[in-house]
């Protein structure tokens, strides 16, 4: 709640406005049953000027209640829809300083929730409690008041009616809360099911799981249906049961009051604005119950927010550091004991990793699928916060530099290529937006992107789709260390970034990595021995230990699990020639 009134702060004009439309409303509501009987009455009493004056005491109060009814909604939906756009925006800057640990405690697609379907529901909570959470008090508490000062001998009818409603309907909002929550649930399986088939609608249609998605999405929505049905069910029954106590509490009070209308009329006028009293009574309830459930809703949701908002972010903003001037790093790398495992596994990925890589040097890492490699790569561009240990680029903390520091310092490939829809262009400059043509055509050149980029008629404005379904793996993966390399990086770090590469293509990258990029020190994975036999240093992980360091040629002397992988490749090789 706390969250939710910190970002209605700034809408407290408009907050106050609704206030004072909606209360405007509830008085003018209240109001009106009371002329009406004063017009009744002057009816009864043949007073033709009484008639007139209170009708237009009636009208007035119609039109203001109705003015003031348009405006409260008016204003409510400003407030509601501003402060959920900038929870939305706070929320979304927020999930973007998370690191991978954070999104993987969370969940991608449970933060896709967070961000649209709580996001949402704060939003109509908000809407809520400014059109109805203030009307019902007043209405409710007014119209007992009135109600009981317009025939105080009927007080028990109307209390009658109250614990009549409140046994039915507290009954039936407390099923309701159950089953909002539910559907809650399923709603969400739905929308993971329908995210998981879509981004995977190439695996789906080549394995022919079409039939046992389109089987699991019509389970699922089928469970919806039915718990749809069930709430409607449940809604349909309101009406009636609400109708009938109105009826029975009206005959009560007609019955109990109609002696005394046939000793004197004039009564008459009380019971038809005692009437609408009982009703405004009874709808208060109603809204009440409504309200509460929608409350606990928006609450739920707000809680979830609150969460994501709560998290420490992973970023640190150099306080101190100059707008558009970041230190640029030699780039020496020192891991010492680094230990980690995934969150939410106790599995552990790396153990005691440790090693020191001069700036300017290449280092490869070879071992078996599994051996955390990858994992690796992440720790050393601080996609991931190790359990244990620590990386140093030039002796700093690796978790105590600045984002942009680090951002412009650092490059990684990974062994999945991610592109965005938009240009060529676009995504080359990602990592540098002021890069120009001709450093993006350098770039290009380095990553063998050339020659394809050259067959689009609008080269670097040729346009990736999501996804980048309109790209091969190869090219995919061109564009992706030409994006890298267009930074100029002091640390390069390249998780098997080459394996979609034909042979002559795979060494005129790594000539223009010796060549062009000698002083930036490279962290290099790889399948392939070959492709880091030049390498400076070479670590052998097994089993996320390191089984083996050094060099080439130190590595044949003295690692056994490197000979092995290197006789086998070089067997192929062979075989291949
Ligand atoms: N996001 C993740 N959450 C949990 N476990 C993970 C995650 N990513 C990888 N792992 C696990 O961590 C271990 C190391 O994985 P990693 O991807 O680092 O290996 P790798 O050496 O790069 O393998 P490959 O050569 O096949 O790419 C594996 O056992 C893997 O199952």
């Amino acid at each position: 709640m706390k969250l939710l009134l910190h970002y209605a702060k700034p809408y407290w004009r408009q907050i106050s406005l609704a206030v004072l439309a909606v209360t405007t409303m509830a008085l003018a509501t209240l109001l009106q049953p009371q002329f009406l009987k004063r017009m009744m009455s002057a009816i009864i009493a043949d007073n033709s000027s009484a008639v007139f004056h209170n009708g237009i005491w009636l009208l007035s109060l119609a039109v203001v209640g109705m003015i003031a009814g348009v405006s409260g909604t008016f204003f409510a939906s400003r407030v509601s829809q501003g402060v959920a756009a900038d929870l939305r925006q706070a929320e979304y800057e927020k999930i973007q300083t998370f690191s991978l640990t954070q999104i993987q405690k969370f969940s991608s697609a449970n933060l896709v929730v967070r961000l649209t379907n709580d996001i949402n529901q704060v939003q109509r909570f908000a809407m809520q409690l400014l059109q109805i959470i203030l009307r019902v008090p007043i209405l409710f508490v007014g119209g007992l008041i009135l109600a009981i000062w317009t025939i105080p001998s009927l007080w028990w009818v109307i209390v009658l009616m109250i614990v009549l409603i409140l046994l039915t309907t507290g009954r039936i909002f407390g099923q309701m809360g159950g089953l909002f929550g539910k559907f809650q649930k399923i709603l969400d399986k739905n929308n993971t099911l329908t995210q998981e088939s879509l981004s995977a609608v190439r695996v789906v249609k080549s394995f022919n799981q079409e039939g046992q998605e389109e089987e699991n999405f019509a389970k699922s929505t089928k469970e919806l249906t039915d718990l749809n049905q069930k709430i409607a069910y449940i809604f349909s029954l309101m009406t009636p049961v609400y109708m009938l106590i109105s009826y029975i509490a009206i005959a009560a009070a007609l019955l109990l009051v109609s002696h005394t209308i046939l000793k004197n009329p004039s009564e008459l006028a009380k019971i038809t604005p005692f009437i609408t009293y009982l009703n405004q009574i009874l709808f208060s309830l109603l809204m009440m119950g409504m309200v509460s459930n929608m409350a606990s809703r928006g609450l739920v949701s707000l809680k979830r927010i609150g969460a994501v908002m709560a998290e420490p972010s992973s970023v640190n903003i150099h306080e101190n550091a100059k707008e558009g001037e970041v230190d640029r790093f030699a780039g020496r790398v020192s891991v010492n004991n680094l230990s980690f495992a995934y969150p939410n596994d106790d599995k552990q990925v790396l153990t005691d990793i440790s090693f020191d890589l001069p700036a300017g040097q290449t280092l490869g890492i070879v071992g078996s699928t599994g051996s955390g490699k990858s994992t690796l790569a992440l720790l050393l561009a601080r996609l991931y916060q190790p359990q244990a240990g620590q990386v140093l680029i030039d002796g700093q903390n690796l978790q105590e530099i600045d984002q942009e520091t680090l951002h412009q310092n650092l490059s990684i490939v990974l062994q999945k290529p991610v592109l965005f829809s938009g240009t060529i262009a676009a995504n080359l400059k990602m990592g540098r937006p002021d890069a120009g043509l001709a450093d993006l055509e350098k770039a290009a050149e380095q990553a063998q992107a050339s020659e394809f980029i050259n067959q689009y008629p609008d080269r670097f404005e040729h346009e990736v789709s999501e996804r980048s379904s309109n790209l091969s793996g190869g090219q995919k993966q061109r564009l992706s260390l030409a994006r890298a390399l267009v930074k100029n990086p002091s640390l390069l770090i390249l998780d098997d970034s080459t394996s979609a590469l034909d042979a002559r293509s795979e060494r005129l990258v790594q000539d223009a990595l010796a060549s062009d990029f000698a002083k930036t020190t490279k962290v290099i994975i790889a399948e392939k021995i070959a492709s880091i036999i030049h390498a400076d240093q070479i670590l052998v992980l097994d089993h996320g230990k390191i089984v083996g360091q050094g060099s080439h040629h130190e590595l044949l002397e003295n690692s056994e699990m490197y000979r092995e992988i290197y006789q086998s490749q070089k067997g192929k090789e062979e075989s291949h020639d």
